[in-house]
């Protein structure tokens, strides 16, 4: 299901976030989103998975308009982490990825009050679902442990599963490897490739651009709200503009 966002443009004010960007996602593959702090990536990000409506242009997912609304989006099939960690920290990690399974599961409230074989029936199978979603991002598929006494890494790894839960057709990952060390961003690299591998579309913004061009297919470049240049990671880690605007530094 290709993920698309049309000559978007969003405004906060009198300040342009987003001029007129393009960008493709195809139903298969890695892509990478970076640019400078402050380029707009979480903008364009918040955009393409309903948080926010655009001012202008919009988002087409599978040939239908997106809608501004994350629980629609996810139930259309763009499933997204955050740059801040998002996990009910009191609850359990089993309770934390039932609640991605929960999106794409219909249960009657009758049927819940009075625990009827159907819902029981259902219950254990998301259930199951989620901890074969922990165990396919590395974790303890018991999950009985508060959320919160995990590692960073670890709740990371946690929303990922949450978010797999859902059965999305696009992932999308907002900085997964903010405050890891050299040898967690390989794994996680290792875990985007496995989900590439299952079908799922995957989009990841990050600053680390050593990790982008390695694990990407495609990778945009965010310049100050504008998309300066997209393409194979060999091809934009060459380019002038790119290397002007943004990696004439010691990150590349
Ligand atoms: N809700 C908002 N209200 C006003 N301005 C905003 C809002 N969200 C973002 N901005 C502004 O829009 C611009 C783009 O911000 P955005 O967070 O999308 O950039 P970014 O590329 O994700 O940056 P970073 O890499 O630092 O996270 C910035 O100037 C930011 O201050």
């Amino acid at each position: 299901m290709t993920l698309i966002a049309e000559s978007v443009s969003m405004r906060f004010g009198g300040l342009v976030a987003l001029e007129d960007v393009s960008l493709a996602v195809p139903g298969t593959g890695i892509v990478g989103l970076i640019g400078p702090n402050g380029a707009g990536k979480t903008t364009l990000f918040n955009c393409l998975t309903g948080l926010s409506a655009p001012t202008s242009g919009r988002i087409v997912l599978g040939g239908r308009p997106l809608p501004a609304d994350p629980a629609e989006a996810m139930r259309g099939g763009v499933a997204r982490t955050f740059q801040n960690i998002r996990l009910f920290g009191e609850m359990s990690v089993l309770d934390n990825v039932l609640v991605g399974r929960h999106s794409r599961i219909k249960q009657s409230l009758l049927g819940a009050l009075v625990r009827s074989p159907g819902f029981r029936r259902s219950e254990a199978e998301a259930a199951e679902r989620a901890r074969a979603e922990l165990t396919f991002v590395g974790l303890d598929p018991d999950g009985r442990r508060p959320a919160s006494s995990l590692s960073y890494g670890d709740q990371r790894r946690v929303e990922i599963a949450r978010a797999l839960a859902g059965d999305p057709a696009v992932l999308m990952l907002d900085e997964p490897t903010a405050g890891m060390n050299g040898t967690e961003t390989a794994a996680i690299g290792t875990l985007i490739r496995g989900i590439r591998d299952r079908g799922i579309a995957v989009v990841v913004i990050e600053h680390d651009t050593k990790f982008i061009f390695s694990l990407c297919d495609h990778v945009y470049v965010l310049v100050r709200g504008r998309m300066l240049v997209d393409g194979p990671p060999a091809v934009v880690r060459e380019d002038p503009r790119v290397i002007e605007a943004y990696l004439g530094t010691a990150a590349c």
